[in-house]
């Protein structure tokens, strides 16, 4: 905890079903708070935490308003019983949504999860990410993220003095994040040379063929590139390869000081939230390795939140395509934006990204009365 947050937790669990998961509110100067639902076989209440804070200044980066939050859910995502586990889970928060939070979708979750938190709470303004025939805007489907992490690649490689068509692109995790910004990056004119998920690595030198990767991943779910036809390398070795470009779009903390030492792209691009550490960012900083930071890159899925939200409580009806173009415009500059003030202020990207979040999210906070003069935060809500 610190002067941002968090302003709420609340665990939860149910011992008939085995639910047992996590809601943290974090920062909701600048609005509702709003993140995505995790359900994973590790899940822990530091990583939802992390999470928030991170939608935190997402939200404000993109100069949205809402809060940051996230929730999440100790199990496995291919669970037999996962229906009834998400139902007693949304019933343990029903006091919190949608009032101080609204579901979404995270790692482990998809469209057909979302669908399930409105029938349990009677409300399709419980969650985002709902299908098409709830009046949804299907944002994992539809790859919004991984769109406009691939545009953040193709902004910040122009800004650097290159350009995407030959650039030699990996890509660690090929789930909604991942395989998306793979097919932006193909029709971007860059080449995919790896690709890795759970079980393992795919590399061609030569670059992959995405498309059949990508009708895999639809026959057969994210397992499906072990089917692609090359060796299956270890997982690990996905962040190593010989590359341009590096888009991690798995898991938090896979880039620590030594994988920073020695990874070989020149720029990456986070698709994943918190995949680098702090030291990481430091070492790759000194290296002259261009970063564009999570909640700058991935915050295409929040962009379709948004305009879903917007779209639910009013009469005009949902363009998808419009969410593309907004996507594409707010993400380009703002990864330039971040470039450009980490030279200027000879600091990391990270760095010069949340001073940007931050002045946005101080200032709601100053102007509620959360804020003493010495900027120390005075009001909380209570847990
Ligand atoms: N969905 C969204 O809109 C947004 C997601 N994010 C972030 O992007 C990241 C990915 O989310 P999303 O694509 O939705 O999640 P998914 O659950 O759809 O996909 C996760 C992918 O990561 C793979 N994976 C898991 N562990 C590893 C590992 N150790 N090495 C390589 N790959 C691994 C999974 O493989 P397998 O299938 O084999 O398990 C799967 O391919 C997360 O950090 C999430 O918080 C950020 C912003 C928005
Ligand atoms: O807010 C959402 O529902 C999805 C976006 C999200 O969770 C994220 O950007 O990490």
């Amino acid at each position: 905890m610190d002067a941002w947050g968090p302003e709420r937790v609340v665990c939860v669990s149910d011992r008939r079903t085995g639910m047992r998961g996590v809601l943290v509110l974090d920062n909701t100067a600048r609005g509702t708070g709003k993140g995505g639902t995790r359900m994973s076989a590790n899940l822990t209440v530091r990583e939802v935490a992390r999470l928030a804070r991170t939608m935190t200044w997402k939200w404000a980066a993109v100069d949205l308003f809402h809060g940051g939050a996230k929730a999440g859910i100790l199990g496995d995502p291919n669970a037999p019983n996962k229906e009834e586990i998400l139902r007693a889970f949304a019933r343990a928060l029903a006091d919190q949504v949608p009032e101080h939070y609204v579901f979404g979708l995270d790692m482990g979750m998809a469209e057909s999860d979302a669908a399930i938190f409105v029938d349990e709470l009677r409300s399709r303004g419980v969650s985002t990410g709902l299908p098409r025939c709830l009046g949804g805007t299907p944002y994992d489907q539809l790859g919004v993220t991984g769109f406009g992490v691939a545009e953040a690649v193709d902004a910040a490689t122009r800004h650097l003095g290159g350009e995407l068509t030959g650039s030699r692109v990996v890509i660690q995790g090929f789930g909604a994040v991942g395989a998306h910004a793979a097919r932006r990056l193909v029709e971007l004119g860059a080449t995919v040379v790896g690709v890795s998920n759970a079980e393992g690595t795919v590399s061609d030198p030569d670059g992959l063929d995405v498309e059949r990767l990508l009708t895999l991943r639809a026959e057969a779910g994210d397992s499906g590139i072990r089917d692609y036809g090359l060796r299956l390398a270890p997982v690990d070795d996905a962040l190593l390869l010989d590359c341009d470009v590096l888009v991690p779009a798995a898991r938090q903390d896979v880039i620590d000081r030594d994988l920073a030492g020695r990874l070989s792209a020149r720029l990456v691009v986070e698709g994943a939230n918190l995949p680098t550490s702090p030291e990481a960012r430091e070492v790759l900083h000194a290296r002259g390795v261009a970063v564009v930071p999570d909640f700058i890159a991935n915050a295409g899925g929040i962009i379709a939140a948004a305009y879903s939200m917007d779209a639910r409580n009013s009469a005009f009806t949902v363009d998808e395509s419009r969410i593309f173009d907004m996507v594409s415009a707010k993400l380009r500059p703002n990864a330039v934006a971040v470039l450009e003030d980490s030279v200027r202020r000879q600091c990391t990207t990270y760095d010069a990204a949340l001073a940007m979040a931050q002045d946005r999210v101080r200032e709601a906070m100053r102007m509620r009365g959360q804020l003493r003069r010495d900027g120390q935060a005075v009001r909380r809500l209570s847990a």
